[in-house]
């Protein structure tokens, strides 16, 4: 069984690829960062370090890498003859994997079976995301590789910080993941992925993982940076973070809550179990890694304008979550390109304009004013 994983970083060498390999396929990397694939190939095995409590060493063996940059051809040739087709290298960069995927399932034998695809993002249905820019790429053709494929949603949790430089193709990970899967798809024959668990309706895992894990991540990133912290545990370590931390967390548990009808207690336990997550003192996650791409967070159907305007529509309180999307819109990091670009739009944009394109919401929705707020609050800091 083959397995072809587009984007060898973080999440993709300590979390995908290990439980792919663990589930008996032979893993090829796609990576366009030269180095990395280099190094890949390069070892015969790497090691996942699970650090902090109940963490031990896994070895990852039967892998390679290709550079899809240099080679998108061999690229193409894995994965018209793979079994599984992953990806982990952000929403943003799906549009660039979806051409070699068009190209390998026409190159795939129509009678195999059913290639099974699954991108592991942070977002929404980032795999129905996939599966639209392939249908662009492909445009009349896609009729006739429609059938060769087939593309389930899915959950995946796992911190992953930033590995130090030098540390070679191993990975520093959390001890905790998560991989929850749609059923559906597959029918009798879903991947074997041990540890995943298959659902029926991803909606309320996807929304619990992003409006919880993500959105108090992200808080916790635009606070610290905002208190000059530069790790997650230390940034949770100060009593003030902490609480408004968990206050935006309540506020996207009363979303859940409402929404999905989790049980409270069981929500509850949730958060605590990720407030204890993000302080792990072992783990080196930086600040400046989770508060990345802020008008990505800052999107409409992302971890903050999501629950909150979903609060907002429902009735149910914001505050918290509006203070730290106003932590977000002073997050400011020069090597950021989002950051860079999201302080010259609060400098050169007037208020509505910025709300509206940051977080598209319209003028009429009720989180509008707040959020607008914020943003005015922003620049007169910048001006003053
Ligand atoms: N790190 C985590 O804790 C974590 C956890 C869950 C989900 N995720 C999600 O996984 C995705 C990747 O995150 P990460 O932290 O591993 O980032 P990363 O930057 O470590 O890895 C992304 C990799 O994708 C590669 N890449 C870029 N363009 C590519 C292309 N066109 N084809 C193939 N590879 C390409 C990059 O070179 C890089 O190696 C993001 O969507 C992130 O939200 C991350
Ligand atoms: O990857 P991003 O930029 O969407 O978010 C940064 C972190 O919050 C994220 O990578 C978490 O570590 C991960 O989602 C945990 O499962």
């Amino acid at each position: 069984m083959k397995a072809v994983h587009f984007g060898a970083g973080n999440i993709g060498r300590g979390f995908v690829g290990l439980l792919l390999h663990e589930g008996g396929y032979e893993v090829v990397f796609s990576d366009v960062a030269g180095p990395l694939v280099d190094a890949i190939n390069a070892v015969s095995e790497y090691t996942v370090h699970e650090v902090g409590e109940g963490g031990r060493d896994h070895v990852v063996t039967g892998f390679r890498a290709i550079n899809s940059a240099e080679h998108p051809d061999q690229v193409i040739e894995e994965v018209a003859g793979a079994n599984v087709v992953t990806t982990a290298v952000g929403p943003t960069i799906l549009r660039f994997v979806a051409p070699h995927l068009v190209a390998g399932l026409a190159l795939r034998d129509p009678s195999s079976p059913p290639l099974q695809i699954m991108a592991c993002e942070n977002a929404i249905n980032a795999t129905d995301l996939l599966r639209d820019e392939m249908v662009e790429a492909a445009g009349e053709a896609w009729a006739a590789l429609e059938q060769r494929a087939v593309f389930a949603n899915t959950a995946v949790d796992r911190i992953v910080p930033e590995q130090p430089a030098g540390a070679g193709v191993d990975v520093t990970v959390e001890p905790f993941f998560e991989w929850a899967i749609e059923r559906h798809p597959f029918g009798d024959d879903p991947p074997a992925i041990p540890g995943a668990h298959f659902v029926d309706d991803l909606a309320p895992y996807i929304e619990r993982k992003l409006f919880t894990v993500n959105t108090g991540h992200a808080a916790t990133a635009y606070f610290g940076a905002q208190a000059g912290v530069e790790r997650i545990a230390d940034a949770l370590a100060g009593p003030a973070i902490a609480a408004r931390v968990a206050a935006a967390l309540e506020e996207t548990s009363a979303v859940l809550i409402a929404k999905h009808e989790f049980a409270p207690e069981e929500l509850a336990e949730y958060r605590a179990t990720i407030l204890a997550r993000f302080a792990n003192p072992a783990l080196p996650d930086h600040v400046r890694r989770v508060a990345r791409q802020p008008l990505r967070k800052l999107s409409r159907n992302e971890r903050f304008v999501g629950p909150a305007a979903e609060a907002a529509e429902r009735g149910l309180p914001v505050d918290a979550l509006v203070a730290a999307m106003a932590a977000a819109l002073a997050f400011d990091d020069p090597d950021d390109p989002q950051a860079v670009e999201l302080q010259a739009m609060l400098r050169e944009q007037d208020a509505d304009a910025v709300t509206a394109a940051v977080t598209g919401l319209e003028r009429s929705h009720p989180l509008y004013a707040r959020v607008r707020d914020a943003v005015a609050a922003r620049q007169a800091a910048l001006a003053g």
